[in-house]
């Protein structure tokens, strides 16, 4: 294994299911030593593509490489990935003891005093069958197994299902912890956007089951802007721009438009009392996917750059 690959790259991948694409035609590079975010609505294909890196999978047309091999075939590779799914199932009369005793014959630089250190963290129970965890609990041990593993790609499908807000900072300060003390590569699936954000370094986002943006964190964050006010100002304004969003409510219009904000661009729409602010990368990621051009009443609350505009109206 070579650190001069990237951890992860994909050359015009697909993966069909029947009728289904669930990806088409994907490139992409994960860099070494990131977190990289892996980002998208519903459906987008995010579990597919965590699939096929982790050698779980084949795809139906193009290639996967994991450190330059193919997780599939190369046996070395596979077990440099370890993959936690969110529907990661277990032995039936399994316990936590049993699963730390066999987790070091899958993970050569397996971490038993961290595992430990971990489970007091997380609370897991040891008197329970694994099977009768929570759905907190489950994520936890996921976590666990995630980061003890300590391999060199190691990939998280949405870790964070049902833990609290508390275990839920817990694993995104051991996860910078351990990370800074060993660094590897992690990609890792999440609908909470804004929670995470800070974690990552390069962010990935699917549509449809291809590649809409694939960028640093900063660029991702500059991509775009939302322009809010009257509805006339606002078109006005984002004429022949490429826009992501648009919705509208009564007079008022909130439009999200694929560009960096330029003082210029801020300054022409205050001129004209209109409000303008970076989009967040939770808006840009939502807007993929997502209808262009809205004025269904049914989807006013679900834009807060729209709730912003009417309660400032
Ligand atoms: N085994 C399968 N058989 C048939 N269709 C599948 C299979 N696996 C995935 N799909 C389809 O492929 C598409 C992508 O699914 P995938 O699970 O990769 O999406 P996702 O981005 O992980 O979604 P979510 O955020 O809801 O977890 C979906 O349309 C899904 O229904």
């Amino acid at each position: 294994m070579t650190t001069d690959e990237p951890a992860l790259r994909l050359h015009g991948v697909s993966r069909t299911f029947g009728q289904t694409a669930a990806l088409s035609d994907v490139s992409l590079e994960v860099p070494h030593g990131t977190v990289c975010g892996l980002l998208g609505r519903n459906g987008a294909g995010k579990t597919t593509l965590m699939s096929l890196a982790a050698g779980h999978d084949r795809p139906t047309g193009g290639r996967v490489e994991v450190f330059g091999r193919d997780p599939f075939t190369h046996a070395p590779t596979t077990s440099a990935v370890s993959l936690v799914r969110d529907d990661q199932r277990y032995p039936d009369d399994f316990r936590l003891r049993h699963l730390l005793a066999v987790a070091p014959r899958f993970h050569a630089r397996w971490d038993r005093e961290r595992a430990a250190e971990l489970v007091d963290a997380f609370r897991l129970p040891a008197r329970t069958d694994v099977k009768k965890y929570s759905r907190g609990q489950l994520s936890a041990l996921g976590i666990v197994l995630g980061l003890c593993s300590r391999a060199p790609l190691t990939v998280f499908d949405e870790p964070y299902l049902g833990l609290d807000a508390s275990a839920r900072r817990t694993f995104y300060a051991q996860l910078v912890a351990d990370l800074a003390e060993h660094p590897r590569t992690v990609l890792v699936s999440t609908h909470l956007v804004d929670e995470m954000e800070a974690l990552l370094d390069h962010v990935v986002v699917l549509e449809g089951g291809r590649v809409v943006r694939d960028c640093s964190l900063d660029e991702a964050r500059s991509a775009a802007y939302t322009v809010s006010g009257p509805a006339v100002v606002v078109d006005g304004l984002t004429a022949g721009l490429p826009v992501l969003t648009s919705r509208r409510l009564g007079g008022l219009r909130s439009t999200t438009v694929e560009a960096p904000l330029t003082p210029e661009a801020a300054a022409a729409a205050r001129a004209v009392g209109a409000q303008v602010e970076q989009a967040s990368l939770q808006d840009v990621v939502a807007a993929h996917g997502a209808d262009r051009d809205d004025d269904d009443t049914a989807h006013r609350t679900a834009h807060p750059t729209l709730e912003t505009a009417g309660a400032r109206a």
